[in-house]
């Protein structure tokens, strides 16, 4: 399959497993060989992407999410590849339960290299109307919950003096992206965490980036209404939506050694949508389009 373009399928959306088997990588096959991997949203559509490529590249895997059913799916097809992947289901809003996830697989494997956290989303809603509760579920989502994984794993990596290394799947902050402000919030957050940490941990030997992807197609877009989507191809100067391997190659060049001397960066995958483009995630108001176009 070619690299750039999302083949347009009305059925579903984002890549399917058998996709991702095969789809073609620039890494070389031993990139990431013996390196242990804990991936968050692992089963999500982007998480998906990362989990074959960095297993494809020689790590095992070690997928997260709060839906077992849905991480043993993954993980079986993985394995009948041949690839090394296990399932921990958790929720990263509890720490508890994301420092036993730490401890099962630290004892299982003897180690963990790098730790990706794709587990996020949020549902859009015009700010004024957020609820206490919709706000404090996005916000211990997104930034607690990637907090409670990065300081764990940080943690373990001091303890066993052993480096490591995060990324951080945020979004673009830089137009404010209307519509999701509490996610905006919630991942400015992280990338300010990220940039600090990345300092206080660099005698550590962790590296702390952040991914900020686009319009990537994906099975979560079906939180969004049609209309908003149907405009999400127009929301980058490229004028189509990215593919979650966009986005897992990104990662795979930041947790690899071709990003041994980045750290506190924010890559951002979104065909040039922070410098030309304009997404509305609840459609765009009246007031807003121009009568003239
Ligand atoms: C400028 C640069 C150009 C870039 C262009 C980029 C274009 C990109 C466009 C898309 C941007 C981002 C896309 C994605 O991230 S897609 C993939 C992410 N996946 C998801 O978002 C998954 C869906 N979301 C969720 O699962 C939830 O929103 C949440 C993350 C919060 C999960 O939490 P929880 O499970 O606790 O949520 P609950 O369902 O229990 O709800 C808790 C309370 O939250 C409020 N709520 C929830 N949903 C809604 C809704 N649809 N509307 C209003 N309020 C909502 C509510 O208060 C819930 O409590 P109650 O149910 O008791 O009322
Ligand atoms: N697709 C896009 O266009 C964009 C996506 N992003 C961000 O990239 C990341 C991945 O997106 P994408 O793959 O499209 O989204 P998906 O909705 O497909 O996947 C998100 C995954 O996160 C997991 N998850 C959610 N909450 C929790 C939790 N509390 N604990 C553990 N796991 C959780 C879900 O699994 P489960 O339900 O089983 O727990 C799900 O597998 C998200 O942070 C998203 O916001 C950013 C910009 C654009």
């Amino acid at each position: 399959m070619a690299d750039d373009h999302m083949p347009q399928r009305s059925d579903r959306l984002g890549l399917t497993d058998d996709e991702l088997a095969l789809h073609r990588t620039v890494f070389a096959s031993d990139a990431l060989k013996d390196m242990v991997i804990v991936l968050s949203g692992g089963a999500g559509g982007i998480g998906r992407a990362i989990a074959w490529l960095f297993a494809r590249l020689g790590a095992h895997l070690v997928v997260v999410g709060r839906n077992q059913g849905k991480l043993s799916a993954l993980t079986s097809n993985m394995t009948a590849k041949g690839l090394q992947a296990s399932a921990c289901a958790a929720d990263i809003r509890d720490a508890d339960a994301v420092a036993r996830l730490f401890d099962t697989v630290w004892q299982t494997h003897g180690r963990v290299d790098g730790l990706i956290n794709s587990a996020g989303g949020q549902f859009p809603q015009p700010a004024i109307d957020f609820s206490v509760k919709g706000w404090n579920a996005v916000i211990d989502t997104n930034l607690n919950g990637t907090w409670y994984m990065m300081q764990t794993a940080a943690r373990h990596w001091r303890d066993n003096k052993q480096p490591g290394n995060i990324v951080n799947i945020v979004v673009v902050t830089t137009h404010g992206l209307y519509g999701i402000a509490h996610s905006i919030a919630a991942r400015s957050g992280v990338i300010g965490l990220s940039r600090s940490v990345a300092v206080e941990w660099a005698p550590l030997n962790i590296r702390v980036n952040c991914v900020a992807p686009g319009a990537i197609e994906t099975e979560g877009w079906n939180v969004y209404a049609p209309e908003a989507r149907a405009a999400y191809p127009r929301s980058n100067p490229m004028m189509r939506a990215g593919s979650p391997w966009n986005v897992a190659e990104a990662c795979a060049y930041l947790a690899s050694p071709s990003g041994a001397f980045v750290t506190g960066e924010t890559l951002t995958v979104d065909g040039g949508g922070q410098l030309w483009g304009e997404t509305w995630t609840t459609g765009k108001p009246a007031y807003f389009i121009d009568k003239d176009t």
